[in-house]
């Protein structure tokens, strides 16, 4: 039986300074092993629901908050930043913001996390070695962290969280400095992460991706959650251009290719459902073709 691991109960926030709630009544629960995805528009408030997960809201951000959010039994409000950070791990949107810069190299930065839990230091040179190699940053240990690139950085942000072995990975648009095939290995090993059964809750704006890894997805708009299920269920359903929030470039170009009878689904969301839809379709109009006279 899977447990609920995050509950967000009628949580509602607003910045101080501000005259608008930035979050409005958020419900939704994610359970244990599972891949959500939260998509919205530009300031829909993604982030501040990632940092309303890991506690950083309410503890450490001034404003007004209603409702509660309950991370592995724990209330967010309730426990320092630091306790919660044992469960639950934040790679931030902006991966500069990550680090500490105060170790003069990246395997330095990567032991601060696990020296703040007495990890013997054995234990540490083996886990940084593991880590690096898994998230390909080896080669840079020995770099200082301000001499990275932004891509570097991301890495060794992204690093820098797993190395906490965290049950749950809250990713903020975590691959925005990545080319595409740095963003697809970091999607490997996040994908492969979420297999070995940690609880992923990812922002993301690559549709298609979202429709490939996550389990559910939740719609967020003016700081409300207006939609949430099933990849299918959110990307096939009508309301979705009203939140600003386009389906992956497959649903559109199938939907309008796909004739009755070719197949049991008239659309595709991923690279992959699109080329067994193709096949579908070539094997229907071979079926159908008329002998040659
Ligand atoms: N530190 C802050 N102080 C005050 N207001 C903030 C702060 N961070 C975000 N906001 C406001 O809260 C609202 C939600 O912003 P948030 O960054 O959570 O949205 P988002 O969906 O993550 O946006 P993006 O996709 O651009 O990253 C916006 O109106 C934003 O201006």
């Amino acid at each position: 039986m899977t447990s609920t691991l995050i509950q967000v109960n009628h949580f509602s926030y607003r910045y101080n300074q501000e005259t608008e709630v930035a979050l409005k009544n958020v419900h939704f629960e994610v359970a244990s092993g599972e891949f959500v995805a939260i998509i919205g528009a530009n300031g829909s408030g993604k982030s501040t629901l990632c940092n309303a997960l890991v506690g950083l809201i309410p503890n450490y951000f001034v404003g007004f908050s209603e409702g509660s959010i309950i991370v592995d039994e724990k209330d967010t409000a309730a426990v320092s930043v630091g306790e919660l950070s044992q469960t639950i791990g934040l790679v931030f949107q902006n991966p500069f913001n990550q680090l500490s810069y105060t170790a003069d190299t990246v395997a330095e930065e990567l032991a601060f996390g696990l020296g703040n839990r007495g990890v013997p230091r054995e234990q540490m040179f083996s886990k940084i070695k593991e880590i690096a190699e898994l998230i390909q940053i080896d080669e840079l240990l020995d770099k200082n962290p301000l001499e990275l690139s932004g891509g570097q950085v991301q890495r060794v942000a992204l690093a820098s969280a797993i190395i906490l072995e965290p049950k749950i990975l809250v990713l903020d648009e975590c691959t925005t400095q990545l080319d595409p095939i740095g963003s697809r290995q970091i999607m490997n090993i996040i994908k492969k992460l979420n297999e070995n059964g940690i609880t992923i809750v990812m922002v993301d704006h690559d549709m298609e991706r979202v429709a490939k890894l996550a389990d559910k997805v939740y719609v967020i708009q003016h700081g409300t959650i207006v939609l949430g299920g099933t990849p299918e269920e959110v990307f096939c359903s009508p309301h979705l251009a009203e939140f600003s929030v386009n389906p992956p470039d497959y649903y559109e170009i199938t939907k309008k290719f796909i004739k009755p009878g070719y197949s049991e689904r008239d659309f595709a969301l991923t690279e992959s459902q699109a080329i067994s839809l193709l096949q579908e379709v070539i094997l229907y109009e071979d079926r159908n073709q008329k002998p040659q006279a």
